[in-house]
């Protein structure tokens, strides 16, 4: 499997946020958890980003155990995650932000910025050939030079989505990418989710949209107070009686 947690379980004090999770992420496909509210979802990301240390079991990339290293070594592995739109510079441009996302790839070190080394003034060339394609690639090109404070809250959700890209991921994690838009833009932002998908990179999302989870997931992964209660298909998910009473019930069309 290309991307595996074992039981794994995330404790906060006498609190099980994630109970023994054993739960496959299959390479190139769009994969979904979904849960009601405070299932253990964003928990779940945590854990696999590095963000928390598993209280039990294991993530396993590529079959090595990723569980006890630091979110950036994770990230230099090429697993991705969206920040939230408030964690973008307000103040800097559209461009600006991505070219900080591309720096984590980039090796020039306090000696190379102060002294303006050959190797920084190629890197910093490479950073914004990256941030233009990136920023191509997520429908920014023509709002590259405005100051994100003055953009939609769906163009934000594209400027994090490029963040995120300029890294080079081979998978990437996004916690409720369409909150907070309206339906077209909701349409507009899972059309760019399923372009990644088309260009290789591995997909896994939280998303409370059902619609939308039907539509684009290969793979859905269902969570109830921290435990898996069921995996596989968006019509399995659909049909399965133990998800439709946990969580789905009158909502199932929403
Ligand atoms: N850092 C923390 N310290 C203590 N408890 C936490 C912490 N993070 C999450 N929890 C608790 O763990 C449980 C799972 O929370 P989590 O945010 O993972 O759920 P979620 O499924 O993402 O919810 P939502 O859909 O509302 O975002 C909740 O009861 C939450 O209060």
């Amino acid at each position: 499997m290309y991307l595996e947690t074992r039981n794994l379980t995330k404790r906060f004090g006498g609190l099980t946020a994630i109970s023994g999770v054993d739960f496959g992420i299959e390479r190139g496909k769009v994969n979904a958890i979904i849960g009601p509210n405070g299932a253990g979802k964003s928990t779940f990301f945590h854990l696999i980003t590095g963000i928390h240390r598993p209280s039990e079991g294991e993530v396993l990339f590529k079959g090595k155990d990723i569980s006890k290293l630091p979110p950036n070594k994770i990230a230099e592995l090429g697993v991705a995650r969206t920040f939230q739109t408030t964690n973008l510079f307000e103040r800097a441009t559209v461009f600006e932000n991505v070219v900080v996302g591309h720096r984590l790839r980039t090796r020039s070190n306090l000696f190379d910025a102060v002294f303006r080394t050959k190797r920084l003034k190629e890197e910093e060339e490479k950073c914004k050939e990256k941030a233009l394609k990136v920023l191509d690639f997520a429908g920014l090109s023509a709002i590259t030079d405005r100051v994100v404070t003055n953009i939609s809250q769906e163009e934000k959700k594209r400027v994090a989505f490029a963040l995120a890209l300029a890294t080079d991921p081979e998978v990437i994690f996004l916690d409720e990418p369409t909150a907070g838009v309206n339906p077209d833009e909701t349409e507009e932002l899972s059309l760019l989710i399923e372009k990644m998908a088309q260009k290789g990179i591995t997909v896994c999302l939280i998303e409370h949209k059902m619609k939308m989870i039907m539509n684009m997931a290969d793979k859905i992964m269902v969570l109830n107070y921290g435990e898996k209660i069921a995996e596989g298909t968006p019509e399995e998910i659909n049909n399965n009686d133990e998800v439709i009473k946990a969580y789905l019930g009158g909502d199932a069309s929403a």
